[in-house]
């Protein structure tokens, strides 16, 4: 029974059991923190975000979902296995605007994150002798509430830091997401081979439609040239002779462009459906 941590709170909580859910595994119905899927062979933890690259560092749990950021901060052993497109953000140092240019100008202030870790590595990669104030959230008070000189926090909207008169500075210290870890020393098992798949499955039926068109016989060619597809279309024969159909995936945000160039190629009955699940 492949063991599976899965967060029970924050941000990426939510968006996990989404994901999970349409990979077709058991859904969270209560708060449960233990919920077994033996109709799947897996077993899901319900933890905190921030604890669950400890465990599957450690191999308690075999695999897990977490945030990059999370997992850097967490100095285990656990590694990324594969990112998984949602809960992305950036991790940014912010003070009150004109007050802090660049990261060297923050030799002797004084940091306030929730991520001491990261932040002292990145800081002590650089030489640079700031000093980290630990918090455990809320951090953008921090300065207007005098106890810090900057922060270093996850920024999705920027609201918050704008709402605390703050300005970002410096380069993004990382581009986090949602992530599937695994222990370091372990192969991915064929166990995860089957979760990733079906994880990555739902991440191509998120990202594709399906197109479905009509084409006269003598621009399937430069129809074809618009949807390659994946491997390659689909080209059938209609019942008039003079045309055929065509059906490929298309990634989502471009299905429109796509369609108004198949248009223009004289395409006609262009029909875009959502794909439920795929499997590549
Ligand atoms: N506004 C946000 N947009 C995108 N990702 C976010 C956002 N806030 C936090 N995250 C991500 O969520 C993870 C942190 O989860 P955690 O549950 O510790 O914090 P949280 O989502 O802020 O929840 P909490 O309400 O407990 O503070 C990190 O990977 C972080 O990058
Ligand atoms: O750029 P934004 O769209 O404003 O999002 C970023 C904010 O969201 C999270 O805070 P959260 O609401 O989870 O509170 P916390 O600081 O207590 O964790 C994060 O810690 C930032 O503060
Ligand atoms: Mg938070």
């Amino acid at each position: 029974m492949l063991r599976i941590a899965v967060p029970n709170k924050g941000s990426l909580s939510e968006p996990a059991t989404q994901m999970l859910a349409e990979a077709g595994y058991r859904r969270r119905r209560d708060r449960e923190l233990v919920l077994p899927d033996p109709a799947n062979g897996v077993e899901f933890f319900f933890l905190r975000p921030r604890d669950i690259a400890v465990y599957v560092g450690t191999g308690t749990v075999d695999v897990g979902i977490t945030g990059r950021d999370l997992l850097l901060d967490s100095g285990t052993s656990a590694v990324e296995h594969r990112p998984l497109g949602f809960a992305r953000s950036t991790f940014r140092f912010a003070a009150p605007a004109g007050t802090v240019r660049s990261v060297e100008e923050l030799a002797g202030a004084r940091v306030a994150t929730s991520y001491d870790v990261l932040v002292g590595n990145y800081l002590a990669e650089r030489g640079i002798n700031a000093s980290v104030v630990h918090l455990d959230g809320a951090v953008e008070s921090s300065v207007q509430l005098g106890i810090a000189d900057a922060v270093a926090d996850v920024v999705e909207t920027g609201s918050t830091l704008r709402a605390a008169g703050l300005e970002v500075f410096g380069d993004p210290i990382l581009q986090s997401e949602a992530v599937l870890i695994r222990p370091a020393d372990r192969p991915a098992e064929a166990a995860v081979d089957v979760l990733d798949r079906r994880l990555q499955g739902v991440l191509v039926a998120r990202r594709y439609v399906l197109m479905d068109y009509d084409v006269p016989v003598e621009h399937v060619d430069e129809a074809v040239a618009v949807t390659p597809g994946l491997e390659s279309p689909t080209v059938s024969p209609l019942h008039d002779g003079n045309w055929r159909a065509v059906r490929a995936m298309v990634l989502r945000e471009d299905a429109n462009r796509v369609m108004d160039e198949l248009y223009e190629v004289g395409a006609r009955a262009i029909i875009v459906t959502s794909i439920h699940a795929s499997r590549l």
